[in-house]
C-alpha cells in the first residue's frame, strides 16, 4: 500500500509500504494513484514528498507479478501524472531506488538521496529494459553515454556517483525524509517546467551514430546471445534520436518482445533461485533458520598454491585476520609476492587501502593455534590431505572449524582424521578464488549444522554466492562436468573438431567451449587424476580395450595429448595452438586435426558430420541427466542449487537459467526422448541412461521446475 499523510502543515507525504523492498505491486500502485490525487486536490498541500518505509525507497516493479495478468494501474501514466503535477514532487531516496523505483523518482521533479543509498536500472539483469519511461528519461537527464552505461549494465551506483551524474539533486547524511520535506517547502512556487524530464532534449552527442555502432558491437561481443542488452541500446538510441513520445513507443515495442521471452523467464528465475539457495537445508532437517553459526575473527589458509593465494586475498579483503601457511620455501616466497600483488591490484580497483596488514605469513603450522577457522588448500591428494587434517586437529584450539577446499575428494575421510569431525566442512572455491562468486559448501554425514552455517555465513560475508551441497565425488559442479566432458571427447572421436564443439557451446552462450577450458586449466591436471585412478594406459592402449575402462566407454584422447606434452595454454599447445606459452589467443591447429584423423584411422572409426544441435544435446543432456541423479541422491536440495552453481561457477549463460531450468524450458519429455535415443546408440555410456527422477517427472506430466522439489520428496536419498 501507500500511506498518505500531511506533514509540516503543507507537504503531502506518500510512504510506500510493501515489505521488504516496497516493490510496486498492484496495491502499491493503487495507493500511489489515490495519494497523488489527494495531495494534488488538497489546497493545504503545496508540495509532495514520496518515500519508502523502513529505510528503503523502492525495489522496482514487483517481479513476482510478471508471470500474472498484472492488474492495477500501469506505471507510465502514473509517472506522467506525477511529472505533470503543478505542485513540486520530491523523491526521498533511502536504501535504494531500483528499476521502476528509480523510474518513479525520475517522474518526480526533484530527487534527494541518502549518502548510503544506491540507485540503478537493473532491468537488463532480468531480461528486460527500463520500460516505465526510464530508457527515455535517464538519457535526457544524465546524457546518452552515462545512461547507456547504467542501462546496459544494470549496475547499482552510489548516491555520490548519482549526484556527480546529475541523477540526484542533493545528498543527505541524516534524515532524508526530513531533508526532502524542507526541500519541498523551499521550492514551492518555482517553475516546474525545467524539472519535467520528458520535456528535455538529450544533451547532444557528437557522432551519435558512431557511438551507438561501437556500443552495439561491444554488446554483441560480450552479451553471449542475451537479447535484453541489445534492446536497451535500441531504446536509448530512440531517446537520443526521437521525440519523447516516439521514443516511448519504441520502448514499449522493445519491451513487448522482451517481456514474454524465454530469456526474461530464465533471468528472473535466476534472481529468485539465488535467494532460494541462501535458505539452505540438510537432509537431517537442519536448515538456515534453525542453525546458527559462530562469529569468525581469525582464519588460516593452509597451502599457498593458486587456490590458497586467492582464498587468503578474499579473506583479507573482507577484513579477516589471516594466517597464511606454506611449508615449502620456494612456494612460500613466491606466494608472498603474488598475494601482495593481488592485494595491490584489488586496492587499485576498489579504491580501498590494500589489506597487507591483515595477513601474517608463516611456514609453521603452530602459527594457527588460535584461529577460529582453517581453510586447507593443499594439493589434491587424499593421503596429503589426511595428514594435514590430523595435524590441524592437533594444533588448533578445540572448536576450530576445519574446512577443505577440495574440488572432488571425500570430506568425510578427512573428517575421520580429526578429533571433532562435526567441525569439518568443504569450502570449494573456484579459481581465481578472490574473483569468482561461487562457493560450494560441502557437508558430510558428520558435519554439524553449526559448521555448515559458519561456512555459509563466511561465504556471504566474502560476497560469495554460497550453495550447500552433499558429499560425493565432485560434489555438484564437477560431478556434472564429467559426463559433459566425456561427451565432448566422444564427439571428437566420431568426427568433430575442438573448434566445432566449442563454437556450438559458445553460440549457446557459454563463456568458453569445453576445449578452450581444458587448454586454460591445463590438460595435465585431469591426466594426473586419471593416472591415479589407473585409467591411463601408455599410448592410450591398443585394440578394443583402448576405448573401454572398467566396462564403460573411455576416450584416451586427453591422455595422448598429454603424452605429446600438449598441456594447453601453459605449453603454448593444447587443443588449440597459441603464439607462445601463456598466451590466450586460441587458434585452430592443423596438427590436432591430423592427430584426430590418425586416431580415428587407428581405431577404425569413420568420421561423420556432427551438427551443432547434436553437440548441444549430447553434452548438455548428459550433464542435465547427472543433475537429475544429483537431485535423486539428495546431493543438492533443489534444481535452483544446481543452476546457481552452474551460472556462477561454470560459465553457464545466465539468460538460459542454468542446466535444470534449461531442461524445463526444452521440455522434460524431449530431454528424456533424446537421452533414450543416445543411450540406445551408446550402451557402453551409462551416464546417458535416463535417470529415475527424470522418468518419474515425465510420467507425472512434467510439472514445472517450481514443483520438482515435491516430486523429489519421495525419491530415496543416499545421504
Ligand atoms: C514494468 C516495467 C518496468 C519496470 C521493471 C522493474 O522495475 S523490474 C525490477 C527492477 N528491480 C530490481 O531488479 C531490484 C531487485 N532487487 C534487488 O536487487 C535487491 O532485492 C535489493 C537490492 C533491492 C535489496 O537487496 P537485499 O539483499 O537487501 O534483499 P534481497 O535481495 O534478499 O531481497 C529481499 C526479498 O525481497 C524480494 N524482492 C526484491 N526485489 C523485489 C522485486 N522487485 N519484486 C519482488 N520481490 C523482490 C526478494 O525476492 C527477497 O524475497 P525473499 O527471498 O525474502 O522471499
Amino acid at each position: 500500500m501507500a500511506q498518505y499523510s500531511l506533514v509540516s502543515g503543507s507537504v503531502g507525504l506518500i510512504t510506500l509500504k510493501n515489505p521488504p523492498v516496497n516493490a510496486l505491486g498492484a496495491v502499491v500502485r493503487h495507493g500511489i494513484v489515490d495519494s497523488v490525487e489527494k495531495a494534488l486536490s488538497d489546497p493545504k498541500v503545496k508540495s509532495v514528498v514520496i518515500c519508502g518505509q523502513n529505510g528503503m525507497f523502492c525495489g522496482g516493479a514487483d517481479i513476482k507479478e510478471f508471470g500474472t495478468d498484472m492488474k492495477g494501474p500501469p506505471l507510465i501514466p502514473m509517472f506522467h501524472s506525477l511529472e505533470a503535477a503543478n505542485k513540486p514532487v520530491v523523491a526521498a531516496i533511502e536504501g535504494g531506488a531500483f528499476g521502476g523505483g528509480l523510474e518513479l523518482a525520475l517522474g518526480c521533479h526533484y530527487r534527494i538521496a541518502h549518502s548510503k543509498a544506491k540507485v540503478g536500472l537493473p532491468e537488463v539483469t532480468l531480461g528486460l529494459l527500463p520500460a516505465a519511461a526510464g530508457s527515455q528519461r535517464l538519457p535526457r537527464l544524465i546524457g546518452v553515454p552515462a545512461a547507456l552505461n547504467l542501462i546496459t549494465t544494470g549496475r547499482h551506483i552510489t548516491a555520490a556517483e548519482a549526484l556527480q551524474l546529475g541523477l540526484v539533486d542533493q545528498v543527505a547524511d541524516h534524515n532524508t525524509v526530513d531533508t526532502a520535506v524542507k526541500f519541498a517547502q523551499s521550492v514551492v512556487g518555482k517553475s516546474l517546467d525545467s524539472r519535467r524530464i520528458s520535456n528535455f532534449q538529450c544533451p547532444p552527442v557528437p557522432n551519435v551514430d558512431v557511438l551507438f555502432e561501437e556500443v552495439m558491437q561491444k554488446i554483441r561481443q560480450t552479451s553471449r546471445g542475451a537479447i535484453a542488452p541489445i534492446a536497451c541500446v535500441q531504446a536509448v538510441r530512440a531517446a537520443a534520436t526521437l521525440p519523447y513520445k516516439d521514443g516511448l513507443q519504441k520502448e514499449k515495442e522493445l519491451m513487448a518482445t522482451l517481456f514474454t521471452s524465454g530469456q526474461a523467464r530464465s533471468l528472473q528465475y535466476c534472481f529468485f533461485a539465488q535467494r532460494v539457495v541462501s535458505r539452505w537445508s540438510m537432509p537431517n532437517g537442519a536448515s538456515w533458520d534453525t542453525s546458527k553459526g559462530r562469529p569468525i575473527h581469525k582464519a588460516a589458509v593452509i597451502g599457498l598454491g593458486t587456490m590458497g593465494r586467492g582464498i587468503a586475498v578474499a579473506l583479507a579483503q573482507t577484513g579477516f585476520s589471516v594466517v597464511a601457511v606454506e611449508t615449502q620455501e620456494k612456494q612460500f616466497m613466491d606466494a608472498k609476492k603474488a598475494v601482495a600483488g593481488m592485494l595491490e591490484r584489488g586496492a587499485k580497483r576498489s579504491g580501498k587501502v590494500a589489506a597487507h596488514d591483515k595477513i601474517i605469513y608463516s611456514q609453521n603450522l603452530q602459527a594457527i593455534a588460535d584461529v577460529d577457522l582453517v581453510i586447507e588448500a593443499v594439493f589434491e591428494d587424499m593421503a596429503l590431505k589426511k595428514r594435514v587434517f590430523r595435524q590441524l586437529s592437533d594444533v588448533c584450539k578445540p572448536g576450530t572449524f576445519l574446512c577443505t577446499n577440495t574440488s572432488t575428494l571425500d570430506i568425510d575421510q578427512m573428517a575421520a582424521e580429526t578429533r571433532q569431525p562435526e567441525l569439518v566442512v568443504g569450502m570449494h572455491f573456484f579459481a581465481p578464488a578472490h574473483v569468482m562468486k561461487l562457493l560450494e559448501v560441502v557437508y558430510g554425514p558428520r558435519s554439524s549444522p553449526e559448521a555448515v552455517a559458519v561456512a555459509m555465513q563466511l561465504g556471504k560475508k566474502m560476497g560469495k554466492v554460497s550453495v550447500a551441497v552433499g558429499n560425493c565425488r565432485g560434489f555438484v559442479g564437477n560431478r556434472m562436468l564429467k559426463p559433459y566432458r566425456d561427451q565432448a571427447y566422444f564427439l571428437l572421436e566420431e568426427g568433430a573438431t575442438p573448434e566445432l564443439i566449442d563454437q556450438a557451446l559458445e553460440e549457446f552462450g557459454f563463456a568458453m567451449g569445453a576445449f578452450k577450458v581444458y587448454d586454460l586449466s591445463g590438460l595435465d591436471v585431469g591426466w594426473k587424476v586419471r593416472k591415479e585412478e589407473g585409467l591411463v594406459l601408455p599410448g592410450g592402449g591398443s585394440g578394443k580395450s583402448a576405448r573401454i575402462r572398467q566396462g564403460v566407454r573411455y576416450s584416451p584422447l586427453g591422455d595422448l595429448m598429454c603424452e605429446e606434452g600438449r598441456f594447453g595454454q601453459k605449453t603454448g599447445r593444447g587443443w588449440y595452438q597459441y603464439d607462445k606459452p601463456g598466451s590466450r589467443d586460441a587458434k585452430p591447429d592443423p596438427w590436432v586435426h591430423r592427430f584426430l584423423e590418425d586416431y580415428r584411422a587407428r581405431h577404425g572409426l569413420v568420421a561423420r558430420r556432427i551438427s551443432n544441435q547434436e553437440v548441444l544435446e549430447r553434452c548438455l543432456y548428459a550433464m542435465i541427466n547427472e543433475g537429475f541423479r544429483i537431485l535423486e541422491d539428495g546431493i543438492a536440495a533443489g534444481p535452483e542449487d544446481i543452476d546457481i552453481i552452474y551460472v556462477f561457477g561454470y560459465g553457464w549463460p545466465r539468460h538460459r537459467g542454468g542446466p535444470m531450468f534449461y531442461a524445463n524450458m526444452v521440455g522434460l519429455p524431449i530431454v528424456l526422448e533424446r537421452l533414450e535415443h543416445f543411450a540406445q546408440a551408446n550402451p557402453d555410456v551409462p551416464t546417458l541412461q535416463p535417470c529415475n527422477l527424470l522418468r518419474k517427472l515425465v510420467a507425472s506430466g512434467s510439472p514445472p521446475i517450481s514443483k520438482w522439489r515435491e516430486a523429489m520428496k519421495n525419491v530415496h536419498s543416499q545421504l
